[in-house]
């Protein structure tokens, strides 16, 4: 169990990494309009498919073909929801895993009720911001991640903290939804809920600081960010990791 063995088992992120890129799992996003083709490129980028129709009629079709779900609330609407219920449904009945991500449920009452909802019917992980992590009740079987300047993941009573990332994520929006695009391909290609997110956080913080190094803002950070993910390897990710846990 990789979780309190990092100084034991550093490899284990770069051997998921590994495993996305050879195994190229298949991810449904059900992702806000505003971002779909920042985390489409940079699950790309990754390694992984992304897939993001949010028709009632298809959206059941795709999800059987998914190896994992993102569920962003991000630009919720009535044919939303029910894209987003058939698509939990069918995830459910197939055991694949699925992300929640309840963006912006902090400025809205009935998104956030509708975020809560969601979380009763079990995802496999919860990945928010600090404002919108604070509104909602996590079960215990659900891996809870909140995100920021350190990223907290916890899971059966254990955090494991991830403090990689570059300030310049916060100023490009969509970077967290994106992360939890790369949560659900993590998980995708391992079982072990509480290490694959971990992981996932790790990969795009240490991904963020190698396309820091190059960006001059925003705008040239966005690009390298996806380059800086499809070239990671296992040496960055060894040399950068700020994990503890
Ligand atoms: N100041 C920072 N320094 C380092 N990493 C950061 C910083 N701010 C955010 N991050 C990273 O950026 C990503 C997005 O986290 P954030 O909490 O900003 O999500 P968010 O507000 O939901 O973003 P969005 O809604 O734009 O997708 C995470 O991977 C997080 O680690
Ligand atoms: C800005 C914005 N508005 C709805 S979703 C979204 C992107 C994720 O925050
Ligand atoms: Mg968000």
């Amino acid at each position: 169990m990789p979780a309190g063995n990092w100084a034991d088992l550093p490899q284990w992120p770069t051997s998921m990494l590994e495993r996305v890129r050879k195994q190229a799992p298949r991810v449904h996003c059900l992702m806000n309009t505003v971002v779909q083709k920042l985390v489409a490129d940079g699950l790309s980028a990754l390694g992984a498919i992304p897939s993001m129709t949010s028709s009632t009629e298809e959206v059941q079709d795709f999800a059987r073909k998914a190896d994992a779900l993102v569920v962003n609330l991000g630009t919720l609407d009535k044919q939303r929801r029910e894209a987003i219920g058939l698509a939990v449904d069918v995830a459910a009945a197939r055991e694949i895993p699925w992300v929640l991500d309840p963006a912006h449920c902090d400025y809205s009452p009935p998104r956030a009720r509708f975020a809560q909802d969601l979380l009763q019917r079990q995802p496999t992980a919860l990945r928010a911001n600090a404002a919108e992590y604070g509104l909602l009740t996590v079960p215990d079987r659900v891996v809870a991640v909140e995100t920021g300047v350190v990223d907290h993941i916890s899971f059966a009573g254990q955090t494991i903290s991830v403090a990689n990332g570059d300030p310049l994520m916060a100023k490009v929006t969509g970077t967290g939804c994106l992360s939890g695009a790369v949560i659900a391909a993590f998980l995708a290609v391992d079982d072990d809920r509480h290490a694959a997110t971990a992981a996932a956080m790790l990969v795009l913080g240490v991904a963020a600081e190698k396309a820091a190094l190059s960006a001059s803002g925003p705008g040239s950070f966005e690009p390298a960010l996806l380059d800086a993910l499809a070239a990671l390897d296992g040496g960055d990710i060894l040399e950068r990791a700020k994990v503890t846990g």
